[in-house]
């Protein structure tokens, strides 16, 4: 039987199957659920499955009679020695097996005969090209949602420009050369801050490929949004604008889903937590026992990964700088697994006694804004960022891989609200930057950190720009139904 014509729109969300994704895509979810709006929210089955298990996410959107999730294969996923392979995994199952079963779900009558309606737009993530194909193919808008900050998504637009200037590959020279050929960023962009897959020693790897085309491909997409704010990334959104005008920035999200929660009247849970892996919540009542803006956060997301000897320099500057630490150890984040891993691991947890604390995964919004925490040790993923900036914590900042690297230099360079470690990982560094954080630095980064904080938190109140910008992604929304 064919669905009536709902006058409620109907919206998929689909992330690419990744932590820092499906993070952001879900506040997403939950704000459009709040303004009145039906959602499908599509996940492959194993990180489906893994939300389950360690995430609210059924009591979250539980009371939203007008959302659902939907779950398509994923392939066969093992487990990685790094994250490169981790990330080559994952676009090859993204063309592979989850193309396919993407299309399959929206031409399919699964969702044509939908109690709510047929879907009437597709936010899709923005370094993907095929939703756009398969919402031309249904006749509705595609919204692109790129879930990394803008900086970085525009060094992507700038990637033939890198290569005419002969800025990429590196040929094994300075790492600290300027960059002059992306626009706004001529006066501090070194090679060694462009996203990580500019490090390959050839241009044409599948990596960058894959972001280079989806990110030129998204120009298609009917509307753009981005999880940042204009007041910190003004310039640079002003570029994008010229290649994608239709772009609503409505971050951070975090902080806009706190504010539409507390003006609604429903009883809704103040976490919001998406995580793949199990909470281990007894780091809250630890935090209790510290002292105000004593300790420093220390968590590099959910793709990183550590050697033993990376461990071992970390685990030597915290421990050096005197300072408390909570220290998030993801199980699968170290990148050896043999005997003298485990020792190591053991050892830590020992010397640590006094002033550490560790836990295999933390709620780390929780955590950024409990009085105990004075700074944040991190690896410079977007949404850890921003939960820092809208927490008001300053950050040493270790970036890894894709924007990190970028997210890094404009943490430090730009807006002053914390120092970058990029390349250094030894316990001289550690010691030292971390000292730096929390105590000889501390003035002046406090200064920006709360300017920042509240630059973020404007922002998304009412007549904030992502507040404004929001109301307009409904309105378009709405019209498109
Ligand atoms: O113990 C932890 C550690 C992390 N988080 C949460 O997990 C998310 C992590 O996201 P992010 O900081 O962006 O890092 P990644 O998981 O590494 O994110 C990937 O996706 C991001 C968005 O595209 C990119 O910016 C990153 O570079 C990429 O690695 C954040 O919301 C954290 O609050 C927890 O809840 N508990
Ligand atoms: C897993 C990484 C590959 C692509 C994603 C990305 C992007 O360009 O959108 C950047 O870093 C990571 O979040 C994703």
């Amino acid at each position: 039987m064919a669905a009536t014509k709902s006058v409620i729109p109907h919206v998929l969300i689909f992330p690419i199957p990744a932590q820092g994704h499906i993070n952001s895509m879900l506040k997403l979810a939950e704000l459009l659920c709040l303004s009145g709006i039906n959602v499908t929210f599509v996940n492959t089955q194993q990180n489906h499955s893994r939300l389950l298990r360690n995430a609210d996410v059924q009591s979250r959107f539980g009371q939203f009679p007008g959302f659902c999730f939907e779950t398509i294969s994923d392939g066969i996923s093992a487990s990685f020695s790094n994250p490169e392979d981790f990330i080559t995994d994952l676009f090859d199952r993204l063309k592979n097996v989850i193309k396919p079963g993407f299309r399959e779900l929206l031409t399919s009558n699964r969702l044509k005969s939908d109690a709510r309606g047929p879907v009437s737009c597709i936010i899709a993530d923005g370094v993907l090209g095929f939703p756009i194909d398969v919402a031309e193919e249904l006749g509705i808008p595609c919204i692109s949602f790129r879930t990394i900050s803008a900086c970085c998504v525009w060094i992507f637009f700038c990637s033939q420009r890198l290569v005419e200037n002969g800025d990429i590959p590196f040929k094994d020279e300075d790492m600290d050369r300027l960059i002059k050929s992306v626009p706004e960023m001529e006066s501090f962009l070194r090679c060694r801050d462009l996203p990580s897959f500019y490090r390959a020693k050839e241009v044409n790897t599948p990596n960058l490929d894959f972001v280079n085309t989806g990110t030129l491909y998204s120009v298609r997409a009917a509307a753009h949004l981005l999880n940042t704010f204009d007041d910190i990334e003004a310039p640079i959104l002003s570029q994008l604008r010229s290649h994608c005008p239709n772009l609503y920035t409505i971050g951070p999200l975090n902080a806009l889903l706190n504010n539409l929660r507390s003006s609604t009247t429903t009883s809704l849970p103040i976490s919001s937590n998406a995580s793949l892996y199990a909470e281990d919540r007894s780091c809250m009542t630890w935090l209790d026992r510290q002292p105000e803006k004593s300790v420093v956060y220390v968590s590099f997301g959910s793709i990183a990964m550590v050697s033993r000897q990376e461990w071992l320099e970390i685990w030597y500057g915290l421990v050096n700088s005197g300072y408390r630490f909570l220290w998030v150890k993801r199980p699968d984040s170290l990148i050896s697994k043999d005997d003298e891993g485990s020792q190591i691991q053991a050892e830590l947890v020992e010397a640590t006694k006094e002033r550490g604390y560790t836990v295999d995964w933390a709620p780390q919004e929780e955590v950024l804004n409990h009085p105990a925490i004075g700074g944040f040790f991190t690896h410079s993923g977007w949404n850890s960022t921003l939960e820092s900036m809208v927490a008001g914590v300053p950050m040493v900042c270790w970036p890894h891989l894709a924007d990190q690297q970028i997210n890094s230099r404009y943490v430090s360079e730009v807006w002053k609200i914390g120092m970058d470690m990029k390349d250094h990982c030894n316990r001289v560094t550690v010691e030292n930057l971390i000292r730096d954080m929390m105590s000889g630095k501390r003035e002046e980064l406090m200064q920006s950190t709360a300017k920042v904080a509240e630059m973020a938190r404007k922002s998304v109140s009412r007549d904030g720009s992502s507040y404004r910008n929001y109301e307009a992604l409904l309105e378009f929304i709405r019209k498109s139904r």
